[in-house]
């Protein structure tokens, strides 16, 4: 499999060169669905902008998180999650073409709805541990490239699929969030 430069240290390491705040912390590695809470953060006012949805091969560290060993075709979804019409998530899922084919979900044609509707209204998803990285610039849309964001990446596990969620948190959220 080819190196790709790009690829992201989702260890722990980041969390003892940067310290989180509380804040932080509570969003990061809270495990209900982000969808929810951002509703709620945003009193009901929130939607998805699908950026991208197509089949594609993905980066080495997605291939590693899902466990495929050789390049093989994936579906990646790109979204834009916003609160009160600022994009608050940069959300980028991956799973492998072939077992999505094979399953009875049909993420390929949700459109604008979330996601996370379905992931957590099917108790046969496990959910893997969060990790957290500082994600790279240059993977971000044209214009939301901010340096060292915040990203959290889990995965929800069925015995059809596996599904790798990444989560980017932009600074319009954590302004939400202070106040600002
Ligand atoms: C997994 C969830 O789904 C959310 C919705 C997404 C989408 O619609 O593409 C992507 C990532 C998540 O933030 C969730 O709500 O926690």
């Amino acid at each position: 499999m080819k190196k790709t430069a790009l690829n992201i240290d989702w260890s722990a390491e980041v969390l003892l060169q940067h310290k989180i705040t509380r804040l932080e912390r509570d969003w990061l590695f809270n495990g209900a669905s982000l969808t929810h809470r951002l509703t709620q953060l945003s009193n009901n006012q929130f939607s998805v902008e699908v950026l991208s949805a197509s089949r594609q091969l993905a980066r080495e560290d997605e291939y590693q998180k899902l466990g495929i060993t050789s390049e093989k075709q994936c579906w990646v979804r790109e979204v834009l999650l916003y609160g009160a019409n600022e994009a608050w998530v940069y959300a980028r899922t991956v799973a492998l073409e072939i077992n999505l084919n094979h399953t009875h979900y049909n993420l390929n044609n949700i459109g604008s709805k979330p996601l996370g509707a379905i992931l957590f209204s099917d108790d046969s998803f496990k959910r893997t541990p969060l990790e957290v990285a500082h994600y790279p610039m240059s993977l971000l849309p044209t214009n939301q490239q901010y340096p060292n964001l915040w990203a959290r990446r889990s995965s929800f596990i069925n015995n059809e699929v596996n599904v790798l969620v990444q989560e980017i948190f932009l600074p319009s959220f954590w302004q939400k969030l202070q106040g600002k």
